[in-house]
């Protein structure tokens, strides 16, 4: 490294000084603290992104977000050139320069880094990171300090986006490194086109949706909402009141978190909307969640979850598959076997895993966290993945998708409006409706407002898909997360030792009842899931294995 480049970051990293005494970690999902001591983090995720940019060639991108933990936090994701998350083999040079305790051992830790993964500072391409925030008075602060990383690399730029959500700073970094166009207005219309084209395959007869037409979206007060209100106008056949607009307090009873685990409506809904069929989006606008609110119930909802969503889309991809394969022989030249898999985590519910099993599809599990899931997901001819909270989306392979272009071109010529060309329009829309770079809001719900209209359910007729286990999620305060030690995604307990043991014993007094542990990667927190035939038993089976948890772990154990 030049001499001129080593005093620029020494001189930089002089002015975002890290707070004292405060450990950080790249976590689940990036950085996330109190957004009072992000600063210096958030500077040095600058340099790691144009780092990552010269080494790969290709454009990076930073989100300042903290998605649906509350407004006064705030945290900073890179996205990697494809538009997904950043390498994991990355993450530890990520923790080690955010708690560099001075500007010397930084630059230190980045010359040993560089060397070692022979970063060129003279590439042909300048390095480029494209940076977004969400709605967070934080965020223009924090999005100038990445900035100020950034360009503590000699040559490296910044491209501020704006306010936007998590999914359309990740599509726009998929979309620049294929040379696309890569604005909000190219987003917008991509979706909105694919949508279209969706709404005009419906297969005629189907009637509508009874009396829900409109659907009505929990913006979480953040970007999504906005950014809703905004791209609604764009959208023909589907009529949308979006609510949460930005008005009240971010994520505060609010938004797809809230409405998943609390499983209540979210603020300004209420039984004058019973039965209505509803959205909620979180803070950032990469989860998706419906609901439709009870009559007379205190605000209680029947949730329709992240895996009622996977569901759907399995259903719907898996019927044009086979609307595609309809007679074709096994071993017939033009024919594709594509590889169709679904992907979740144990906090799937155990009903959704047996409907989709009985569906014929092969189903994964992963750890919790959007990096994992997408990693499975990408394995599979078409992969779709969801956590429960409406995190997911689906992913199309490269030959797959070679494939479906090729053959939609012969049945355009050979027999245009055949069921058979309709189906191979429809996946081909749905690649690019979907978006293929992260989990996304407003392309999940477009994508289910289709489905829906496919089949001409209501949210009841696809609530009744299957009916989920009643269910139970707690949290227990431990003196040490890290002592608990998962195996098989996440479903064994290896450590400490003997409680796994204990956790088995709690489970085989209830009939298909089910509980894992394992410690949080976003709170200082282990937590307990469990499922059982009735939520009383769901309920005592997880206070159970918490006050397990307590007894081994928690703060009288030692
Ligand atoms: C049970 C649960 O909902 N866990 C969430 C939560 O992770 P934890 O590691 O469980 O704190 O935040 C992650 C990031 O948003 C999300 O991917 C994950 O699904
Ligand atoms: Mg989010």
């Amino acid at each position: 490294m030049k001499e001129k480049q080593q005093s620029l970051l020494l001189e930089s990293a002089a002015r975002f000084p890290p707070p004292k005494g405060v450990k950080l970690s790249y976590g689940t999902a990036g950085f996330r603290a109190d957004a009072s001591l992000l600063e210096s983090t958030v500077f040095r995720v600058g340099i790691l992104a144009a780092l990552r940019s010269l080494k790969t060639g290709s454009v990076i991108g930073l989100m300042i977000t903290a998605s649906h933990n509350k407004v006064s936090d705030n945290g900073i994701k890179v996205a990697d050139p494809s538009g997904g998350m950043l390498t994991q083999d990355w993450e530890p040079f990520s923790d080690a320069i955010a708690n560099a305790p001075d500007p010397h051992s930084l630059l230190q830790l980045i010359t040993e880094f560089v060397k070692k993964e022979e970063i060129g500072f003279e590439g042909r391409q300048p390095a480029e990171v494209l940076l977004g925030r969400d709605t967070r008075p934080s965020g223009e602060a924090l999005l100038e300090a990445a900035k100020q990383g950034i360009t503590s690399i000699v040559g490296a730029i910044g491209t501020d986006m704006g306010v936007v959500t998590t999914p359309q700073l990740h599509w726009m970094v998929r979309a620049r490194n294929r040379g696309l166009e890569a604005s909000e207005s190219s987003y917008f219309h991509q979706l909105s086109t694919s949508f279209r084209c969706l709404m005009d395959l419906k297969p005629e007869g189907i009637s509508k949706n009874g009396n829900d037409a409109t659907l009505v979206v929990d913006g979480a007060d953040g970007v999504g909402g906005e950014k809703l209100e905004q791209f609604k106008k764009m959208l023909t056949g589907l009529c949308i009141e979006v609510r949460n607009r930005g008005d009240g307090i971010l994520n505060e009873g609010v938004g797809a978190d809230y409405v998943q685990k609390e499983k209540v409506a979210p603020r300004s809904f209420g039984t004058a909307d019973a039965g209505l069929r509803c959205a909620s989006l979180d803070g950032d606008a990469d989860r998706l969640v419906y609901f439709s609110v009870l009559p007379n119930e205190n605000n209680k909802i029947e949730l329709v979850d992240g895996d009622k969503i996977l569901s759907l889309f399995a259903l719907f991809i898996k019927e044009q598959l086979s609307i595609l394969n309809e007679g074709v022989d096994k071993k017939g030249n033009d024919s594709y076997q594509a590889r169709l898999g679904v992907v979740q985590t144990a906090y799937a519910n155990g009903a959704s895993t047996d409907y989709l099993k009985e569906m014929g599809l092969e189903v994964v599990l992963t750890p919790t966290g959007v990096k994992y899931l997408h990693e499975k997901a990408a394995e599979f001819d078409i992969g779709i993945y969801f956590e429960a909270n409406g995190h997911g989306t689906i992913l199309f392979s490269e030959a797959f998708l070679c494939w479906l272009e090729a053959s939609h071109k012969t049945l355009l010529s050979t027999s245009e409006g055949s069921a058979k060309q309709k189906a191979a329009s429809r996946l081909l829309a749905v690649s690019q409706l979907i978006n293929q770079a992260v989990g996304d809001a407003l392309s999940g719900l477009l994508l289910v407002e289709v489905i829906l209209k496919y089949m001409g359910w209501s949210i009841h007729r696809w609530n009744e898909l299957y009916h989920d286990l009643p269910s139970r999620q707690l949290k227990v305060k431990v003196v040490d997360r890290t002592a608990v030690v998962t195996a098989n995604a996440e479903t064994v307990a290896v450590q400490p030792i003997g409680i796994q043991e204990a956790i088995n014993v709690e489970i085989a007094k209830y009939p298909r009842g089910r509980c894992f542990i394992r410690p949080s990667g976003t709170e200082d927190v282990i937590r307990v899931y469990a499922e059982a035939t009735s939520q009383d038993a769901a309920d005592s089976l997880a206070s159970s294995v918490a006050k397990l948890v307590d007894q081994y772990l928690g703060f009288g154990s030692s």
